[in-house]
């Protein structure tokens, strides 16, 4: 694995862009500068064992060089799910094949170059099971992130599984401020210098824009998702699942499809609290507060 060696000059002399100078040391970067990051993916793993079928067709928007897709495959071989890689960086699909080449997934991951905010994603997604969208949707001009994730939620089956992952931002300007000078220790942590984090930042600004967990909350509900959890978050980055409920058989109303479906319809007198949410147990469940966008918190973002 290359060195990501990129801002050492401490020099910023164009915007940060998924380049070939990018792929080349995009790995170690991914690694050094995002908390937990195989975590997350052997999480995502646990939960589709879990939640999805047997032959499901998974597919990974923003997949720069496989990384995810190739840690799916190898912790899930017996599920015998497909699995389809997008991006628009040539540099990284070329990284994401020779990846998959060495190490024997070639037949089941396959990679392709697209800009997943264009229409033609809705045609490119029939037939998706499971969607994974990490670290990308940050990358989203604003304006078009709601479309967008409209677009995956309704090409999703019933049952169908979104997984975002973000870096998040506070509206409270003093945590905020906290989370970000702790997100730098972090990488100090991981051997970047001061010089580094302060160039990357700047490269960043305006480039990589985080939203509030509220905010990507309520991208993923109003699209249609039914059920949607943070499941991990480390101080400034976050994760998310949605799913799209099953129709139950025994009536019109939706029902989950884990084990809580056959309780939530009927009436219990008593419920546990550790097991059922208060929504599924005849309670009114808490709105989500409308996201603030503005004032946004100063400063920068990153
Ligand atoms: C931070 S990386 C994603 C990391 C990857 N998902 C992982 O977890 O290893 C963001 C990726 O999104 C891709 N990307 C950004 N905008 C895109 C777009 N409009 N269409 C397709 N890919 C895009 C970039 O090329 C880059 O590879
Ligand atoms: O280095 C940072 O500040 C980051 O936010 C890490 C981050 C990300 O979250 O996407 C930023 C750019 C690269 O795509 C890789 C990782």
């Amino acid at each position: 694995m290359n060195n990501d060696k990129l801002y050492r000059s401490g020099k910023v002399t164009e915007d940060f862009s998924f380049n070939d100078k990018v792929a080349e040391v995009f790995d170690d970067m991914l690694d050094r500068s995002v908390p937990h990051y195989r975590t997350v993916i052997t999480t995502t793993a646990a939960m589709i064992r879990r939640l999805a079928k047997p032959e499901s067709v998974i597919y990974d928007l923003g997949c720069s060089t496989g990384s995810t897709l190739l840690e799916l495959a190898r912790l899930l071989p017996d599920m015998n799910l497909r699995f389809i890689g997008l991006d628009n960086a040539p540099a990284m699909l070329d990284k994401a094949r020779r990846k998959a080449e060495m190490f024997g997934k070639s037949a089941v991951i396959e990679f392709h170059q697209q800009d997943i905010t264009d229409a033609k994603l809705s045609t490119t997604l029939e037939g998706a099971d499971i969607i994974l969208c990490n670290y990308t949707l940050q990358f989203i001009r604003p304006m078009l992130r709601q479309e967008f994730i409209n677009r995956l939620s309704a090409s999703l089956p019933a049952g169908g599984l979104l997984f975002v992952s973000e870096k998040i931002i506070s509206n409270h300007s003093r945590l905020n401020r906290t989370f970000i000078d702790l997100y730098h220790d972090f990488k100090r942590d991981q051997g970047y210098s001061e010089l580094e984090i302060a160039a990357k930042r700047e490269a960043l600004e305006n480039i990589l824009i985080p939203f509030t967990p509220e905010e990507n909350i309520s991208l993923l509900k109003k699209s249609g998702f039914q059920e949607v959890e943070m499941f991990f978050r480390w101080i400034n980055f976050a994760s998310f699942v949605a799913l799209k409920k099953k129709r139950s058989k025994r009536n019109s109303s939706f029902y989950s499809a884990g084990s809580v479906g056959a309780t939530a319809c009927r009436a219990p007198t008593f419920f546990n609290r550790q097991t059922v949410p208060a929504s599924e147990a005849g309670h009114p469940s808490t709105p989500f507060p409308e996201p603030r966008r503005s004032p946004r918190p100063a400063p920068a973002h990153n």
